[in-house]
């Protein structure tokens, strides 16, 4: 800034007189008067403001408030920095402003002589306006026109009564650059200090240094409450560790699963991981680790099982992340992706025969509590959908329902299947172990299907499991508990095995708790209606329909035994279906196909084509029987494995065989159903 000398104070004066008092036309440049206080002058003479009479614009209690709050950060930094400042000024009649862009003062210090002179010269107190439209020229003005310090002195300034003041002032700026207020400094010119627009200006300085601090720290909390509140979001437990293996950052799910209720920040992981292994893997590998099952102490001192994710970005990674969930989480996502669940009720078990109500009703029973349940019955009678009810209507319906064929697997793979293996358990074994479906079906019901086929060797370890309700995995060692109710079902006479020495005994007392007998379709004639209703609902596009069954049609399905029993009956519907088309059906058309068949030889009724063609044309079930070489056979239950990729249940649907059948057949002809599932 340039020195202002008595003078240019002088020759100010006189310029004053000439172009703001007597309005003279304004050159367009004067040597003498700084550029910028020509320029204001000439604005401000367009804003008309009155030269002799200073105005007063005060802001309202209410717009004030608003404004106050607006800006709010700006005055709590800049409180501070004008105190600090007001300390070297103080009685000497200067006073301190702080000015918003708009030009209104939002803070001020000032001694009270010149608060009390408001009225008169200065015209300044909280809430009034400074700006050029207002004041005209002036320090506050100028420097929020040209976003740079600047000094007015003394008749520089428009109004008269500014005449004997000095006005410095000095931006500040916002957190992009934008020009957000200024800091002023107004005082008799003559007793101006050394250096005030120097000192005013620093004092900005500071005030927008601090405000973009406050501001970026701000942003900072922001995002890290936006972190936060998605961590909290998520439904593992998250835990962020540093390479030294203490927590950063954490969320809620993470100290629910531990069930800790202090703060994690700092702590080590060597306190939440009880197997040093781990944390050494996490630290010192640092190689992302992918569903591992880890132990963790909880608060109570109890370990729990989790399954551990984690992620580290680099070798030389400064975080790294550590996902876990509840194994029985994990489990529980498994079986419902799995479909390890039970859809059957009661109420979807179709028919209202007296026999079938006393099966209802026993399943009822069977549900209240929590004994082993042993279901017989034919094939097809729908011992897996009473088990199914059974598990639905129990305590455990919000759990898993396992069910596993101990006909269907090889005898080797029963027992991991059953109890799991641990890490390298044997060759070809999952690297991470893998859980058997007792701990699938933790919490929920476990239904051993076709339990007499369970070789005699693994019927010892079953009962060890039912009687101490703990499995230990393939190359593990240590016992783990599992809350698992047992269903098992059987087509076979279990007490003629028993007395032929292949069941063991004390299993099937185990087993046979409680026990329901599935009666066949021949011993429930009435049911059968009810059953093609129910079918036809399931199967047809719903504006497929039956005619009522003539007494002669009923007399041909009491004649009938139904060796497949609701299966089969299932079966010959679904065929019919698919052949029908959209029309109504003349329930003569079902029972004529069946006529096709020779019911008193009680063999399947789905022996060749209805319509008489080739079995080939047909996307409908064929029975085993209709097979005439095993070349044809073979192929054909190859065919359909594929195309139901390995599902074994399905497929026998399909084949219009029992699923044991249909397994019979898998192992007489070596087949691999493990290469039909990846089809
Ligand atoms: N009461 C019923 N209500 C509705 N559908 C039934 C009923 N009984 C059986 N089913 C149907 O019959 C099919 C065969 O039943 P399920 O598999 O339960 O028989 P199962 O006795 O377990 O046979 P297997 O001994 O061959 O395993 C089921 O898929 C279901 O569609």
């Amino acid at each position: 800034m340039e020195k202002i000398t008595q003078d240019y104070f002088d020759v100010i004066g006189t310029y004053w007189n000439k172009y703001v008092k007597e309005k003279e036309p304004l050159p367009r440049s004067l040597d003498t008067i700084r550029p910028e206080i020509l320029d204001s002058w000439r604005r401000s003479l367009e804003y008309q403001v009155s030269p002799f009479e200073m105005k007063h614009f005060i802001l309202s209690r209410q717009e004030l408030d608003y404004v106050l709050k607006e800006n709010k950060h700006l005055i709590s930094i800049a409180h501070d920095h004008m105190q600090k400042l007001y300390f070297y000024v103080k009685g000497t009649n200067f006073a301190l402003a702080l000015v918003n862009k708009d030009g209104c003062v939002i803070d001020l210090l000032a001694d009270d002589e010149l608060i009390q002179k408001k009225a008169h010269n200065t015209g300044l107190e909280l809430g009034c306006l400074r700006s050029e439209k207002i004041v005209g020229t002036s320090g506050i003005a100028i420097c929020l026109a040209l976003g740079a310090p600047y000094a007015v002195y003394g008749k520089e300034h428009f109004i008269q009564t500014h005449h004997d003041y000095i006005c410095c002032a000095a931006p500040i700026y916002g957190q992009n650059k934008e020009l957000i207020g200024c800091l002023a400094l107004i005082g008799p010119y003559k007793l101006v200090p050394a250096h005030s627009l120097g000192m005013i200006t620093a004092a900005a300085d500071g005030v927008e240094k601090e405000l973009r601090l406050k501001m970026a720290y701000e942003e900072m909390s922001e995002i890290n409450s936006k972190l936060q509140f998605t961590l909290n979001s998520l439904s593992s437990g998250i835990l962020l560790i540093n390479r030294i293996g203490r927590i950063t950052q954490y969320n809620e799910k993470a100290s629910e699963i531990l069930n800790i209720s202090y703060d994690l920040l700092n702590v080590h992981i060597n306190e939440i991981f009880s197997d040093m292994n781990t944390v050494e893997e996490i630290l010192y590998t640092k190689n992302s680790i992918y569903n591992k099952e880890a132990t963790v102490n909880n608060s109570s001192g109890n370990t729990i099982t989790v399954m551990l994710n984690v992620v580290c970005n680099s070798h030389d990674a400064t975080n790294i992340i550590l996902k876990f969930d509840r194994i029985e989480t994990v489990h529980k996502l498994v079986n419902k992706i799995g479909g390890f669940t039970a859809k059957y009720t009661f109420d979807s078990i179709i028919g209202q025969s007296s026999c079938i109500e006393g099966v209802k009703n026993m399943g009822r029973l069977a549900a209240k509590n929590d004994s082993n349940l042993l279901i017989l019955g034919e094939s097809g009678t729908g011992k897996d959908v009473l088990a199914q009810a059974v598990h639905n209507a129990s305590r455990r319906y919000e759990g898993p329902f396992i069910a596993i064929n101990c006909a269907s697997l090889p005898k080797g793979l029963i027992e991991s299947e059953l109890f799991g293996y641990e890490t390298g358990a044997f060759t070809g074994a999952n690297k991470s172990g893998n859980p058997g479906k007792f701990e699938l079906a933790d919490g929920g019901t476990l239904f051993l299907d076709e339990i007499g086929d369970m070789p005699l060797e693994l019927q010892a370890t079953l009962l060890r499991v039912l009687q101490n309700k703990e499995i230990i995995r393939i190359g593990g060692k240590k016992p783990k508990a599992v809350d698992v109710r047992i269903i098992a079902a059987t087509n076979t006479d279990l007490a003629a095995a028993v007395k032929e020495k292949l069941f063991r005994s004390d299993l099937y007392y185990r087993l046979n708790v409680l026990s329901i007998e599935m009666p066949p379709l021949r011993e429930r004639k009435e049911d059968i209606p009810l059953l093609i209703d129910y079918f036809v609902g399931l199967h047809g596009s719903g504006e497929i329909h039956i005619n009522p069954l003539t007494s002669e049609i009923r007399q041909k399905c009491n004649d009938y035994s139904w060796p497949g029993n609701v299966r089969e009956l299932e079966n010959v519907v679904e065929r019919l279906l698919i052949t029908a088309g959209n029309d109504t059906i003349p329930v003569e058309q079902l029972f004529n196909s069946l006529l096709r068949t020779d019911f008193t030889k009680n063999i399947s009724p789905l022996v060749g084509s209805f319509d008489g063609k080739p079995e080939e044309n047909l996307s409908c079930p064929q029975s085993d029987t209709s097979f005439d070489s095993p070349a044809k056979e073979y192929s054909r239950i190859v065919a359909v494995l594929r195309e139901e990729h390995g599902h074994v249940a399905s497929a026998a649907q399909r084949l219009g065989i029992p699923k044991r059948t249909l397994y019979r057949k898998i192992k007489k002809y070596n087949l691999d159903l493990e290469s039909y599932r990846k089809w």
